[in-house]
């Protein structure tokens, strides 16, 4: 059943919109990931969601609650991650953690949360005086100390080093588990492949593709990357015909052809059949980034 739904959603600044329609839903118990490229209106559309922005037009539901309307019931079950969030320098970490977690009902532990976020060394520090890394850190715990439902975090693991990323990795995916659900604004390709069960790429303030990552990945980049330096030049009429090949890119001497399993077999026996030598072959399956960058790329320009 779904715990967030957004529909016809619109919001214009000066007279610009930057989301013109956004649609989706997310299912309860799923982290789902909104990627786009800078400006493409995701934080304006998580924060439609989470009541901070006063939408134009459309409608949005977060457990049935509508974010501006029913803002006091919202806060308990939603919690966030804002993506530039500051608190007062001289707060310690402790202190930080009991103040928030004395604003909700039904708190989770701050003492566990400090130590799976590996906070339990810092908590007599002063906010002023922690690490980008180490404050990033802190405003996930914060946004997870309310016990909640729903759970919004924009650019996770901005400014942490790639050890902290991982673990954090680990963490919401032990937060998703525990059934709550998660809506997670990235730029880590990475990090939305290994997190999310489903992604909306949102581009120029619509919805460009919703999907799984491997789904996203099968439709827009073709599931196999076949690149290789051929031994003499191949003409365009004998890649012409090669099945399921998406794109052929030449650069510096080297072909690129995304398409799949039945490509790659075609691209070996054309080049055996013209005895033509695959230097540096390599064969491996498109990644998000890929799938991104295909989805994203301006033609209009
Ligand atoms: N309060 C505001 N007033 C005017 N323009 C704004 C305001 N907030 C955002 N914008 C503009 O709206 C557009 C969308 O911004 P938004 O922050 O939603 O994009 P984003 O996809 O989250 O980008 P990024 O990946 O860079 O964080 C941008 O061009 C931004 O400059």
């Amino acid at each position: 059943m779904p715990i967030i739904e957004v529909s016809g959603l619109r919001k214009a600044y000066g007279g610009r919109p930057v989301v013109d329609g956004v649609a989706f839903t997310v299912e309860e118990g799923e982290i789902f990931g909104i990627l786009g490229p800078n400006g493409a209106g995701k934080t304006t559309t998580v924060e439609c969601i989470e009541g901070l922005r006063e939408p134009d037009a459309g409608a949005v539901r977060v457990a049935g609650l509508d974010p501006r309307a029913d803002r006091n019931a919202l806060t308990r079950i939603l919690g966030v991650q804002l993506q530039e969030s500051e608190l007062q320098e001289k707060l310690t970490v402790r202190e930080a953690l009991e103040l928030y977690s004395a604003c909700y009902p039904n708190p989770v532990g701050w003492r566990e949360l400090a130590e799976r976020l590996g906070l339990t060394g810092r908590l007599t520090a002063r906010f002023g005086k922690l690490s980008g890394g180490q404050k990033q850190r802190l405003f996930i715990a914060l946004a997870l100390i309310g016990n909640p439902r729903v759970v919004v975090l924009d650019e996770l693991t901005t400014g942490l080093d790639p050890r902290a990323r991982r673990d954090t990795w680990t963490l919401i995916e032990e937060v998703r588990d525990s059934g709550v659900t998660v809506l997670l604004v990235t730029h880590f390709m990475e990090e939305a492949q290994r997190l999310c069960d489903r992604i909306a790429v949102i581009k120029r303030g619509r919805v460009a593709a919703l999907d799984t990552p491997a789904g996203l990945i099968r439709h827009s980049a073709g599931g196999t990357v076949i690149s290789f330096a051929p031994s003499r030049p191949l003409a365009d009429g004998d890649l012409a015909g090669l099945p399921e090949a998406r794109t052929l890119e030449r650069r510096n001497g080297r072909l690129t052809i995304h398409g799949t399993d039945t490509t790659a077999g075609a691209v070996i026996s054309l080049l055996a059949r013209h005895q033509i030598t695959p230097h540096q072959l390599r064969v491996t399956d498109a990644t998000l980034d890929d799938a991104f960058l295909e989805l994203t790329e301006d033609r209009e320009n």
